[in-house]
């Protein structure tokens, strides 16, 4: 059975961050990429899509699933990122060979725990194990990977230390951040900026024209059952 792709959507983005604002020149490429956000239960992969995406902080964000088609300039490259969001809920329905075949989608991916939950913590280093097993057999090259410690805010809950989170993404070869998706903007921004820079061009372009052409439909539901849900 073929890999199942939930519905796409697409979104406008300018970047606002000063070190950001790099225009592209009349010559800047046009690139695709396809982005995995992955890790354990409610600790925030679609707050920091979602933050990202709209600059919003909703709160709840349901099960919804999307592969959210977004623009961003970054080294004067323009890349179309195609985000893929997958709620833990459904991953647990699933067989191993579905998360197996959302790897093989992937060019980069953003692994996101909690700073609150060290077994979300615990989890990552056998994912991006096996990330790199599936990905670098095949191509030879560093798989764009970035540790995202999320939850930054409730820090008197905090059970993981920044330092090591640092020293893990430091020991696999990735990048790191630590933000929080329910306070700010930037945080988040500065996740996928940093992804995007450690794709190269040699994968952004062998993707040009090869990205899914799905079913385009809006984030409304989400923003809907929030609305409903607070009525
Ligand atoms: N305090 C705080 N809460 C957050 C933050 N990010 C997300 N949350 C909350 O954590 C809960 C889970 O957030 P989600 O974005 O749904 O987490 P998820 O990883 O996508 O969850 P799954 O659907 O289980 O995969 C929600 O109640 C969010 O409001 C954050 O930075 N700080």
């Amino acid at each position: 059975m073929g890999l199942r792709l939930p519905l796409r959507r697409s979104t406008s983005f300018t970047p606002d961050h000063p070190a950001l604002m790099e225009v592209p020149g009349p010559t800047a490429l046009k690139m695709e990429a396809n982005v995995l956000v992955m890790g354990a239960d409610n600790v925030g992969k679609s707050a920091l899509t979602v933050r990202f995406l709209t600059r919003r902080f909703i709160g709840e964000y349901g099960d919804m699933e999307f592969i959210y088609s977004h623009n961003l300039t970054v080294d004067g490259r323009e890349i179309l990122l195609h985000i893929w969001d997958v709620p833990s809920s459904q991953e647990q329905a699933e067989d191993g060979s579905s998360e197996e075949k959302r790897i093989q989608w992937a060019d980069s991916f953003v692994l996101v725990y909690s700073i609150c939950d060290r077994a979300s913590f615990n989890i990552l280093p056998l994912k991006i194990q096996f990330i790199k097993a599936a990905k670098e057999g095949q191509s030879q090259e560093k798989v764009p990977i970035v540790i995202v410690g999320n939850k930054r805010d409730l820090h008197h809950q905090r059970v993981v230390s920044s330092e090591e989170g640092r020293l893990l993404a430091l020991s696999l070869d990735c990048g790191f951040y630590e933000v929080s998706a329910a306070e700010a903007y930037h945080g988040a921004l500065m996740v996928f900026h940093g992804l995007a820079k450690l794709i190269p061009d040699t994968k952004l372009a062998l993707k040009k024209g090869t990205g899914i052409r799905g079913i385009v439909k809006t984030m409304s539901a989400v923003f809907a059952r929030k609305r409903t849900d607070s009525l």
